[in-house]
């Protein structure tokens, strides 16, 4: 394959892949011609990462590592982040932004996964298999229909009617479950679902309540005593959004009262930063609790595509500029550049920053053959094809570079 040529040459550019992400983007990077990739199993200590990620130019990681302000400002040569996963409240993506870094994640790949396991898990609970499992394995028997219910007819309340909320509405309703959701945007309802009047109507009314929203400020602790005492007696609570959505203790309070029947939780406030990493949570040893290592997205077809998907994603950034789909950076979409130098630069969005770009290109006489801009509240992405010679491209880099206000400056050759 022809060898491509950015600001560096492709061969030196480093890849830095964390948590075991697919081997897909292994597959994806090396067929794309890039070569320095560095691979590991399990997430870094918090040192480490600021060391490996300050010789890094593309970053890979799934929910266990954290791209804090701190970790970022360590990030000296970082082009690009991606998330092989869905959330990405793992990054601070104000932070990455201002420092010029797009960030991107694979917002689907892995819905289904979840939305299969979280039906299961739903029709687990209702016929209290947790328990009996438990009891077998102790060498008990106690075969009775107590406390055994179908899905059929009962209410399963969605809290976050996104991608996944919506998909678990789908298959709940194709095995006879009533649907309700819980949203904070207006949402289309898929099928039979109806939007409950408020949270704690849909807590009210749910024999299953799920959750499906992602970490911000306002799902931090959404579902604690208050709301756990306002679902139905013997109701079930499902978690596989983030683990600080819940608080935990008051779950386990009300699983020992029995106020609550029985709960599948996927996520926790504080998870294990590997497989060899002991866990360690107040819901241990509960038989009517289903524990899952922060699985729902854990499928092998999900994990190859999200592979596939984000590597894709920073391949095309890398070498094209492009920053479609990004989640913290203004979004362009751009053509090849065959024959034309590509400077990308990222500034803060003030005014004046444009016209004394092209004032440089003017000034150096240099023809621009096409120019893409997109900005948001923060940052201004501008990218520019021209036609210059390699001595006019690394004075205008140098330039570039020197306008007040620039955040990072590329050249794809
Ligand atoms: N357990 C796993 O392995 C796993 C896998 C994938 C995703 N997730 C988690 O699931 C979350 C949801 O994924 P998704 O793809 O459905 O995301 P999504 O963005 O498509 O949907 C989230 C929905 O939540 C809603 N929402 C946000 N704040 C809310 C609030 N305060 N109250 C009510 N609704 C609110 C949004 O409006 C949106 O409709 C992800 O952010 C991620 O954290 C976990
Ligand atoms: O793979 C992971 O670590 C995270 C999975 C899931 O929580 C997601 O956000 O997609």
């Amino acid at each position: 394959m022809a060898i491509k040529k950015t600001s560096y040459p492709l061969q030196d550019i480093r890849v830095l892949l964390l948590e075991g992400v697919s081997k897909t983007a292994v597959d994806t990077f090396r067929a794309a011609g890039y070569t320095q990739i560095e691979y590991h199993e399990k997430s870094l200590p918090e040192d480490e990462l600021k060391r490996r990620i300050a010789e890094a130019h593309i970053v890979g990681i799934r929910s266990r590592s954290h791209l804090t302000a701190e970790v970022i400002a360590n990030a000296r040569r970082l082009v690009a982040v991606g998330c092989f996963c869905i959330g990405t409240n793992q990054v601070d993506l104000e932070a990455a932004e201002l420092a010029g870094i797009p960030v991107f994640n694979a917002p689907y790949s892995n819905t289904r996964s979840v939305a299969e396991l979280v039906i299961a898990e739903a029709i687990l609970l209702m016929r209290g298999i947790p328990q009996k499992n438990a009891e077998c394995h102790r060498g008990g028997w106690s075969k009775s229909a107590a406390g055994s219910h179908e899905v059929r007819g009962k209410t399963l309340g969605i809290v976050g009617y996104g991608h996944i909320g919506t998909q678990v509405g789908v298959l709940a309703e194709g095995i006879g479950m009533n649907v309700i959701f819980h949203d904070i945007e207006t949402k289309l309802s898929l099928g039979n679902a109806r939007h409950a009047s408020s949270l704690d109507d849909l807590l009210r009314r749910s024999d299953v309540v799920t959750l499906h929203v992602p970490e911000t400020s306002s799902t931090q602790g959404m579902i604690g005593a208050a709301q756990i005492a306002s679902m139905k007696p013997g109701a079930h609570l499902l978690n596989a959004s983030r683990g600080t959505v819940v608080d935990i203790d008051a779950l386990a309070a009300a699983l020992k009262s029995g106020h609550i029947g029985g709960a599948a939780i996927d996520v926790f406030p504080v998870e294990p930063k590997g497989n060899d990493d002991s866990f360690v949570s107040p819901l241990v040893g509960m038989d009517n609790v289903i524990l899952t290592p922060h699985v729902g997205g854990s499928t092998l077809e999900a994990q190859d595509n999200i592979g596939l998907e984000v590597a894709a994603k920073l391949v095309r950034y890398s070498d094209n500029g492009s920053t479609l789909s990004a989640v913290n950076f203004p979004e362009v979409t751009l053509p090849g550049h065959d024959g034309s130098h590509r400077f990308l630069h990222i500034h803060r969005n003030v005014p004046g920053v444009l016209s004394q770009i092209n004032d440089l290109f003017s000034a150096h006489k240099v023809n621009i053959d096409g120019q893409y801009l997109r900005t948001d509240a923060k940052v201004g992405y501008v990218v520019i094809d021209a036609t210059a010679s390699e001595e006019q491209t690394s004075v205008l880099k140098e330039a570039l570079a020197a306008v007040p206000g620039t955040l990072r400056t590329r050249v794809l050759y």
